[in-house]
């Protein structure tokens, strides 16, 4: 097992957020994170990498809890682009991608080739390297998105998570991303909205109401109209293509 969390409770004052969460993680397999608008996808996220504790439950990987790991081991292996990432405005794009390298570089230390090589590679794979001397600055709101990916990418993480990877991004790099991620062969949780491209991409989809866990399992047996209509609201059919793949059709 990769990544598995065990009865995460989480909250803020008294406000309960998440509630109970478990899900496990098989390695080199992508988990669909799915859920309404402050379901709390954003928090388990936060959680699974680290960022804040939880108040009941343990996130594991490799069966050791993270609460007790390094935060610069943690960092070497695992990877999140949060939504709305922001970065010190006055860099460049090359120099935002560096910043994956920091947990693989010994303190003061330079850049060294490997870390070149990462940096080169992670642009390569989001379709930045024409950027990579660019301001930050003056990138739009996709291509800071793909930016913040290949920042992650340059961690070299066995775990990546994003947090709705695809938002800004035109439907060309929307499925170059969701394919990208796919090739990578890492162990990823993703929280996307669009049911379709969950469906298309992910191995197993996990999907939140209200901070608890409503369903788990492969696209196929957890996008059912019973409930699209309880958690998302929506009625729909399904057309199912050709090539035996399943297509969500909201009415
Ligand atoms: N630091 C915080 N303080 C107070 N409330 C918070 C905090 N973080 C999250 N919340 C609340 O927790 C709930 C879940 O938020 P979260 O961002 O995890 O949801 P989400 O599923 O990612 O939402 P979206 O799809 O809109 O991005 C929301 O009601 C949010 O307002």
């Amino acid at each position: 097992m990769s990544i598995a969390a065990t009865n995460l409770s989480w909250g803020v004052g008294r406000k309960a957020i998440l509630h109970d969460v478990s899900l496990r993680v098989q390695p080199g397999t992508i988990l669909g994170l799915l859920g309404p608008n402050g379901s709390g996808k954003s928090s388990l996220l936060r959680l699974l990498a680290g960022l804040r504790r939880p108040d009941r439950g343990q996130v594991t990987l490799d069966g050791q809890d993270i609460a007790g790991m390094r935060r610069r081991d943690l960092a070497r292996r695992v990877a999140l682009v949060q939504q709305h990432a922001q970065t010190e405005m006055n860099v460049t794009v090359q120099e935002v991608v560096m910043l994956g390298r920091t947990p693989h570089r010994a303190p003061l230390a330079g850049c060294s080739t490997a870390d070149m090589i990462a940096v080169e590679r992670a642009l390569e794979q989001v379709d930045m390297t024409a950027f990579r001397h660019e301001s930050w600055q003056g990138l739009s709101g996709g291509e800071r998105q793909r930016v913040q990916i290949a920042r992650a990418l340059a961690q070299q993480p066995r775990e990546l998570f994003l947090d709705e990877p695809t938002n800004h991004l035109d439907i060309q790099h929307q499925l170059d991303l969701l394919r990208l991620v796919s090739r990578l062969g890492l162990t990823s949780i993703v929280a996307l909205h669009d049911l379709n491209h969950a469906a298309m991409f992910c191995d197993r989809l996990l999907v939140l109401d209200q901070g608890r866990v409503v369903a788990d399992g492969p696209p196929a047996e957890v996008l059912t109209q019973d409930l699209l209509a309880d958690v998302f609201r929506v009625t729909c059919d399904f057309h199912h293509a050709r090539d035996g793949r399943r297509h969500i059709l909201f009415q």
